[in-house]
């Protein structure tokens, strides 16, 4: 029986149907190489190997032909659905293979750095507090305020001490976060994270501090980065 009382029967959701447009390269930045694997499949590799998680959906493009080239698409705990135009639809795709009372994990395939312990710290604090919540990292540089209309000058500085940068994975019920996300799809709001859905709803999700290293490949030069701290973590870290 899978229930949200079930610490060790977490669904992964990892939306894969992006096209990397800030990365400029020539195929989707998920089928990058770092070390011979892909990128999607480091980040596979992470949540396949974690104990908590039963299943992984992996959630591809409709014009996607690479998936299927991968060995790991074969994997046992590995389900794939298709995607849509956004990340919140193809997120919303992938929660419709579940059962509403289960616990959603949701994960960009552009994060291959997650470290298990954060997740496994992040999957304790939401059951525990029976509260979604993501993984983020408290703001470091100082912030800037531009001015609306001339957004190359600054107005203010921001006071950085309440700011989070949202990272993956997040983690909450699978029935409110459908719920949610299709609401926000509706009134055509633009949200860009799991959290930001269960916000418009009225919620205020858990923050739990993951690792800086937990970087989301966007641009080219994120590549080398990810690359050294992948190459430089202990296996299944
Ligand atoms: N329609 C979309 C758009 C994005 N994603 C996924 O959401 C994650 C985070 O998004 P982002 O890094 O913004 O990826 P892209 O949308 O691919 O990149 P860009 O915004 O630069 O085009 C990625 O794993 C991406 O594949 C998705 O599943 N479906
Ligand atoms: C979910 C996310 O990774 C949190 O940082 C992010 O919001 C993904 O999309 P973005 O368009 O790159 O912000």
């Amino acid at each position: 029986m899978h229930n949200v009382n079930n610490l060790n029967n977490i669904i992964a959701i990892v939306p894969a149907a992006g096209i990397g447009s800030r990365m400029n390269s020539q195929i989707p930045k998920q089928y990058l190489k770092i070390a011979s694997k892909t990128i999607l499949e480091h980040t596979l590799h992470k949540l396949l190997t974690h104990p908590q998680i039963t299943q992984v959906i992996v959630v591809i493009s409709p014009e996607d032909h690479l998936f299927n080239t991968l060995s790991i698409a074969l994997h046992d705990k590995i389900k794939m659905t298709l995607g849509g135009e956004t990340r919140a639809d193809s997120v919303l795709a992938g929660l419709k293979l579940l059962n509403d009372e289960q616990w959603a994990l949701v994960h960009d395939a552009a994060r291959p750095c997650v470290d298990h312990d954060d997740i496994t710290r992040l999957i304790e604090t939401v059951t525990n507090k029976k509260q979604g919540g993501i993984l983020a990292t408290r703001i470091s540089d100082t912030v800037k305020r531009a001015y609306r209309n001339n957004d190359t000058v600054i107005d203010y500085s921001e006071d950085r001490t309440y700011l989070w940068g949202a990272a993956t994975p997040q983690l909450f019920n699978a029935g409110e976060l459908k719920s949610c996300l299709q609401q926000a799809l509706n009134d055509h709001v633009a949200i860009t994270d799991e959290a930001s859905a269960i916000e418009y709803c009225g919620g205020h999700p858990l923050l739990v501090e993951c690792r800086g290293d937990n970087i989301k490949i966007t641009r080219p030069e994120d590549l080398a980065l990810a690359t050294f701290y992948l190459t430089k973590q202990t296996p299944n870290r």
